[in-house]
């Protein structure tokens, strides 16, 4: 019986360190890069300081920190609002039984691009074409999170991805070209969708209302976005709210298997 209870127990604990690992994980995939890791760190710091007053039994300063720490959870709340939100997103839209869900990050098959369903040569030539002829176009590649909420934005739709299409649906003069694509799979699902657009103070003011819409859609979801602008042909690529930059195309390709994978 005793030793049954050791067992059970040292499964509980495995499961607790795979469990809090697996929050760790995702905690650092959302503040990674972004101004929430210096106060992640910030946090750390005051946490370690209070640890040491305490130790050292210095009460008036240890006091201080602790009273900062008991009102620290509320102040965490608003401090990573955004983050909290998109974690609760994240988690919320895991699809446990879906080949794109859980499942796929045991998926060792899709390295190299195997068994990814979206058609990024496609993708990235037409988004190359539009470049040199400086035609705007934005692409959103949905992830875990539905999209839903911007789909219905815009014009439903059910088209397999190929060059020509997507060319065709930006061409100035379409009727489609205005706002922007979202893709499911290999699926075109919604046209002329209408974006969140991000109020981030820090993107730089060259950067206009496709470019915000781009950064807002991948700040409130996991997507990711892909930016021809019309201005000057230059294609950007945005994830986690941000900006990614990339030397050679062949580079943006393969960080989009990756993320997509
Ligand atoms: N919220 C939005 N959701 C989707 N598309 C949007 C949104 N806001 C703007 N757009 C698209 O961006 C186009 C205008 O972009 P604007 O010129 O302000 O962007 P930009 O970031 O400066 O890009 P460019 O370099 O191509 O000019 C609109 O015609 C529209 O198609």
């Amino acid at each position: 019986m005793e030793l049954f209870d050791f067992v059970e127990l040292k499964i509980v604990d495995i499961i607790d360190i795979f469990l809090v690992a697996f929050l760790f994980y995702y905690l650092y995939k959302l503040v990674k890069g972004t101004v929430a890791i210096n106060i992640f760190i910030g946090i750390v710091v005051i946490y370690v300081i209070y640890l040491l007053t305490e130790a050292l039994n210095m009460r008036i300063l240890s006091n201080i920190f602790g009273k900062f720490i008991g009102a620290g959870f509320f102040a965490l709340l608003v401090v990573f609002q955004q983050e909290i939100r998109k974690f609760l997103l994240m988690v919320g839209s895991t699809n446990f039984t879906s080949k794109k869900g859980f499942l796929k990050h045991f998926n060792f098959l899709k390295h190299d691009g195997i068994g990814i369903d979206t058609n990024i040569d496609a993708i990235l030539a037409a988004c190359e074409k539009m470049s040199i002829i400086h035609t705007g176009a934005l692409i959103v590649i949905e992830r875990n999170t539905s999209l839903d909420f911007v789909k219905h934005t815009g014009d439903t739709m059910n088209i397999e991805i190929n060059q020509p299409i997507i060319e065709s649906i930006f061409y100035k003069n379409s009727t489609l070209h205005d706002g922007a694509v979202i893709i499911e799979g290999n699926k075109i699902v919604a046209t002329r969708a209408i974006l969140p657009v991000s109020n981030e103070r820090t993107i730089p003011l060259r950067f206009g209302l496709r470019h915000r819409a781009a950064i807002g859609v991948t700040e409130k979801t996991d997507a990711v976005a892909l930016v021809v602008s019309e201005e000057n042909g230059q294609i950007s690529y945005m994830k986690n709210g941000e900006f990614v930059l990339y030397n050679e195309l062949s580079d943006l390709k393969n960080m989009i298997i990756k993320d997509l994978s």
